[in-house]
């Protein structure tokens, strides 16, 4: 999926945050949002995942413009398309690793019946293999992040919105989040990461820097 923003202005509280953000976001890449700390990554990502309105400009998918999308159909997007890594992680701490994973992608109201193969391939993926029934309460917070990965990968998105995906990661588990991105992309998805981190922009294929027209 084709994901872009089209001179984006955002204010949040009267002061702006966004000014004119332009950014095209390729399936099969990862593309980076950088900037100094403050300078608007995570706002631009959750306009990008309609999960903030925007003040100017368009946000569009596959050409589409989506910007004045009503709840239902940015419920469509988030349930059919996409797969959110956001700083909180989404984590339901009174259930299982196993649910957890499986939560996105079962019918809506149904607890996930799921596919015991594909749930224990991701685990391994991630490094929490053999801990699906272990309660989520009992991951560290880089567990937990993995855990949000974990369930980005199981859900097959098309679409991956990841916030500071390596921050507080030792080099060894940053080194294995940007792999397991890198194998997303190289699936057709189309991977959003925002980032501080020189390793992580290095291996995207695109790089906006927030607050300029810089993009390659
Ligand atoms: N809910 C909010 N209420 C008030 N101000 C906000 C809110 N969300 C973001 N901001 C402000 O918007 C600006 C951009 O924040 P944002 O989190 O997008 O930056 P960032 O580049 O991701 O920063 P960091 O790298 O530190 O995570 C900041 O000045 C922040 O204080």
């Amino acid at each position: 999926m084709l994901i872009e923003a089209e001179g984006v202005s955002v204010a949040i509280g009267g002061r702006p945050v966004l000014d004119g953000e332009s950014v095209r976001c390729e399936p099969g890449t990862m593309t980076a949002l950088v900037g100094p700390s403050g300078s608007g990554k995570t706002t631009l990502l959750h306009c990008l995942g309609l999960l903030l309105p925007v003040d100017r400009g368009r946000i569009l998918i596959d050409g589409k413009d989506v910007t004045r999308y009503g709840s239902a159909a940015r419920r469509r997007f988030w349930r059919d398309h996409a797969a959110f890594v956001l700083q909180d992680y989404g984590i339901m701490d009174e259930e299982s690793v196993a649910f957890n994973v499986t939560m996105q992608s079962s019918p809506l109201g149904k607890r996930a019946t799921g596919d015991g193969k594909r749930l224990a391939r991701v685990l391994d993926q991630t490094g929490l293999a053999g801990r699906q029934d272990e309660a989520a309460s009992h991951l560290s917070g880089g567990e937990k992040q993995r855990l949000a990965l974990a369930r980005a990968s199981y859900k097959r998105a098309a679409v991956v919105f990841v916030d500071e995906p390596t921050a507080s990661l030792d080099a060894a588990n940053r080194r294995k989040v940007i792999a397991l991105l890198a194998e997303f992309a190289a699936d057709g998805c189309t991977v959003i990461v925002s980032t501080h981190d020189a390793e992580m922009t290095e291996a995207c294929g695109s790089r906006h820097e927030i607050g300029t027209d810089d993009w390659r």
